[in-house]
């Protein structure tokens, strides 16, 4: 349904949507998630660094206080001990300055500090500890205070300080009472001096303090252990806290190392990305969860709706009606209605009510006769108990009646699904087809089957009240010579008034049916005392057979012969009254015909002689009992053999060679000569055909074909087949015909004549003498030779007719420009008298019997007998 399919296309789109949409929530929600994890992450990390920043500035300046205080003591220390120094020198003069600080215990320790004295012109003139005398003129700090009369403290590295070794000298301008310069004073200190405060415990591995003097030189330094100077170069990054010491012009620094300060950050800094890691990595695991399950579902669901659309397109499009009905139920739990939930357009169509209408009706108000005609209750039944319950039924609701329906119920949970498919039409196939399959086609009469199951079922009856029956074989009396006279439709329509008036002879519990071809079945069951009755019945019947029929203008009367076997006297089944009535009839038509004869066991043995050959002669076929002999011919003339004809044999595997004549008749009355012919005519080829490979002369072969053969639809096309299989040419093949088999049907068998000539063939009239040819008719035949019986030969030496019809055949023929040939020739002067009367040719057991192939070739290799 196109519409259906538009509306199940855009359903599927729209779920397509839905899903794509669903698929995609879930990750847009993940990355939601982690845009947030992630984020908050950064977010934290900085706010902590911010922090720790902010608590290292705060270390710093507590840091540089500390220092610049410890420093400012220090300088405060210098500054004291030189201001000392100038007075110890105005009261002592430059020499003896120190010497008197000592003894009055003014002098810094030592081993710390290292005191000097310099004269106005720049030379040391006094140290403690003591130190080698030395100038000193030239050095920045000397022509500093000897030319700025200011009385600042000079602080400047200490000459000659090597890196391990850094000090750091404090001078100071001298003068003498007057207030002339009378020299310098300098302090020496060792650098550490001023970088003793570091503390790890505060400053870390990696901090720093230092000293700068005015111009940012560095004065003295520590950074962790080391306290180079200059420092050791390194590649740490720090925060750096720097204050200046107005009055020297120093500055001090305090530096903490990043890294360091940061450590506990970073650590934290690591432990939050690797949680919000850890957390985007489950996430992510569960979106590949999600994801798969949703996926999994997604295909799912899709098989499912597909499956839903295919079910519900296969529903629509279906011819079946579809009820998908839930069970109505009161307290007691029992069934009491159905209400319909969904139906499919079938339903609509089946019911005449819109599908709009059928949804949630309940069964009551749809069909309230289904309580009252058992559907109520097959439905209740299915619903109760579940499974599948398949039924045909022909409806008895008066919308459908003589209808059949397929009715399906499936008991599901809460309900039943109805299926119903009317199968009226295949019903009446199905009828149509028994009816055919039991009655014949021609008369509409009972065939066979239905014969013996309407037989059986008769005895079973009669079995049971005690009754007879009645079995009339009947075989209508030269019904052949109509169907070859006036053709087989005419045969055809004798068949069927016949049959009609047999019937008009019947009571209603009587069966006529046909058997096949013209032999006709009657049952009659009856009670015992209505046997007269029967036999009555059958007179009638035989009355109205001989009764003149009128056959497209022909007048035809016919008569029958009738067989009789009676239940239970003759036989107890329909196989042994059938035969035996046979047997009956046989009997009748031997006895000359339009008769009625009943059964007597005398019958049986010939008739069952019959069958038995019968049935050999179909087990020979099978088995291939027969073999082929042939007889020579011979030219009279010259006495040359110029062809043989072939004759069949049969060894009974039992009962030894059996004659032609005993099974020939026979094999042609049932037929089985059809099939003995086809096989005769192929090995005669063949057999021909190896006398010429052998090196022999090609030689006629002359096959003998009986009336049945002669008639079967294939002849012509079995003929071509053997001819193109043994490679046998056709002029080489000559068919021996009867007189008798051509006066049937004249016209016919001319026809059929003349198709064999024109393939090649050569035909000859055998047995000649004994039919009814006439002249003129004979004139017709597309023939070569004639065959004059051996009825004629055999008393040719006493008898003067048989002479003078062999001398008028020889003539007739020669007349018609005809071969002729004499068979039976058994004597010599049979012999001399068809040479002295003309004839042509001769055949008999005086040149040679019907011989084995193997005798045959001697034979032709031998020189010529009959001339
Ligand atoms: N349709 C077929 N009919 C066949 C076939 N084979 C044989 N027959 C017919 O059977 C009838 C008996 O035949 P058979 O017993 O073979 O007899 C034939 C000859 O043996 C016999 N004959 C030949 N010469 C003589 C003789 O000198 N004396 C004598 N008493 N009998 C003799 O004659 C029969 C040949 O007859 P015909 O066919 O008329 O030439 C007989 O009618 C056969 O036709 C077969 O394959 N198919």
């Amino acid at each position: 349904m196109p519409p259906a399919k538009v509306g199940n296309a855009s359903l599927e789109m729209f779920a397509q949507h839905t899903e794509v949409r669903q698929s995609l929530a879930m990750p847009l929600f993940a990355l939601v998630l982690l845009v947030l994890i992630w984020g908050a992450t950064f977010h934290f990390i900085r706010i902590e660094h911010d922090n720790t920043v902010r608590a290292v500035n705060a270390s710093l300046a507590d840091l540089i206080d500390t220092y610049e205080a410890q420093i400012a003591r220090n300088v405060g220390g210098i500054e004291q001990t030189l201001k000392t120094v100038n007075y110890a020198v105005k009261l002592n003069g430059t020499r003896n300055a120190l010497q008197a600080m000592k003894n009055e215990d003014l002098l810094p320790p030592a081993i710390v500090f290292a005191v000097s004295v310099i004269d106005s012109d720049g030379n040391l003139v006094e140290a403690s500890p003591p130190a080698a005398a030395a100038s000193v003129a030239a050095q920045p700090f000397f022509r500093h205070h000897r030319d700025d009369a200011t009385d600042r403290v000079f602080v400047s590295g200490a000459p000659g300080a090597d890196q391990h070794h850094a000090a750091v000298q404090f001078t100071k301008r001298l003068t003498d009472n007057a207030g002339r310069f009378s020299g310098v004073a300098m302090l020496t200190v060792d650098a550490g001096y001023f970088t003793s405060a570091y503390e790890t415990s505060r400053l870390g591995r990696h901090g720093m303090l230092a000293l700068l003097d005015q111009d940012g030189a560095m004065l003295a330094s520590r950074i962790g252990d080391n306290t180079s100077l200059p420092p050791t170069a390194d590649a740490i990054e720090r925060y750096t806290a720097t204050r200046r010491i107005g009055r020297l012009h120093l500055n001090a620094v305090v530096g903490l190392g990043k890294a360091e300060q940061l450590t506990a950050f970073d650590a934290r800094r690591l432990t939050h990305l690797w949680q919000a890691g850890g957390a985007t990595l489950v996430l992510l695991a569960m979106l590949a969860v999600f994801w798969g399950w949703n996926r999994q579902g997604a295909k799912t669901r899709r098989s499912i709706r597909l499956a839903q659309q295919t079910y519900e397109a296969a529903s629509e499009s279906n011819q079946d009606a579809f009820f998908v009905l839930h069970s109505m139920v009161d307290q007691a739990n029992t069934i009491t209605d159905f209400r319909i939930s969904a139906v499919n357009r079938q339903a609509e169509v089946m019911t005449g009510v819109g599908r709009h209408h059928l949804r949630n009706t309940s069964l009551r108000s749809l069909m309230p006769d289904a309580f009252t005609n058992g559907i109520f209750d097959k439905l209740a039944r299915a619903a109760t108990q579940g499974g599948v319950h398949e039924k045909e039924i022909r409806n008895t609701v008066e919308q459908f009646k003589g209808t059949w329906f397929h009715e399906q119920l499936i008991g599901v949970e809460g309900g039943v699904i109805a299926i119903v498919r009317d199968v009226s039409e295949r019903k009446a196939a199905e009828e149509k087809i028994l009816h055919m399959a039991q009655h014949d086609a021609l008369t509409g009469l009972p065939n066979r089957a239905l014969l013996q199951s309407r037989i059986e079922r008769a005895v079973a009856h009669a079995t049971r009240r005690d009754g007879v029956v009645v079995v009339a074989f009947i075989d209508l009396d030269n019904f052949k010579m109509v169907n070859d006279g006036l053709g087989h439709g005419a045969g055809d329509m004798l068949l069927a008034q016949i049959a009609a008036r047999m019937h008009g002879c019947l009571r209603r519990q009587d069966t006529l049916g046909r058997f096949g071809g013209d032999e006709f079945v009657m049952v009659l069951p009856a009670r015992r005392d209505q046997l007269a009755q029967c036999f009555a019945l059958l007179d009638q019947v035989t009355a109205s057979v001989a009764r003149t029929v009128d056959i497209e203008g022909h007048a035809v009367q016919i008569s029958c012969s009738t067989g009789v076997a009676v239940f239970p006297r003759d036989g107890n089944t329909a196989a042994s009254l059938l035969t035996r009535a046979d047997v009956a009839m046989y009997s009748a038509k031997a006895s000359g015909k339009n008769q009625c004869r009943f059964y007597a066991d005398s019958m049986n043995a010939n008739a069952e002689n019959k069958l038995a050959m019968v049935a050999s002669l179909r087990t020979a076929v099978e088995e291939q009992q027969f073999r082929v002999v042939y007889q020579p011919k011979f030219d009279i003339r010259t006495g040359a053999i110029f062809g043989v004809e072939a004759l069949v044999r049969w060894d009974h595997p039992t009962g030894g060679p059996i004659p032609p004549a005993d099974f020939i008749p026979l094999a042609e009355e049932c037929g089985i000569i059809v099939d003995i012919g086809r096989w005769v005519m192929r090995t005669a080829c063949a057999q021909s055909m190896a006398w010429q490979h052998a090196g022999l002369p090609p030689l006629v072969m002359s096959v003998n074909v009986s009336p049945r053969q002669f008639d079967d639809a294939d002849l012509l096309t079995d003929i071509a087949a053997t001819l193109l299989g043994t490679g046998l040419p056709a002029h080489l093949l000559e068919l021996e015909i009867t007189e008798s088999l051509i006066m049937r049907d004249l016209d016919g068998a001319v026809a059929t004549m003349r198709e064999l000539q024109h393939m090649g063939l050569l035909l000859s009239i055998d047995d000649f003498g004994t039919g009814y040819s006439s002249l003129s008719s004979l004139k017709s035949f597309p023939i070569t030779t004639l065959k004059i019986d051996q009825s004629f030969v055999r008393d040719l030496g006493a008898k003067t007719e048989d002479q003078a019809i062999a001398r008028a055949i020889i003539a007739l023929a020669h007349e018609l420009k005809l071969r002729v040939i004499a068979e039976g020739v058994e004597t010599h002067a049979q012999l001399d008298f068809l040479r002295a009367s003309g004839c042509d040719e001769v055949q008999g057991y005086l040149f040679g019997r019907p011989s084995a192939p193997d005798v045959i070739e001697a034979l032709l290799q031998a020189p010529a007998v009959a001339a």
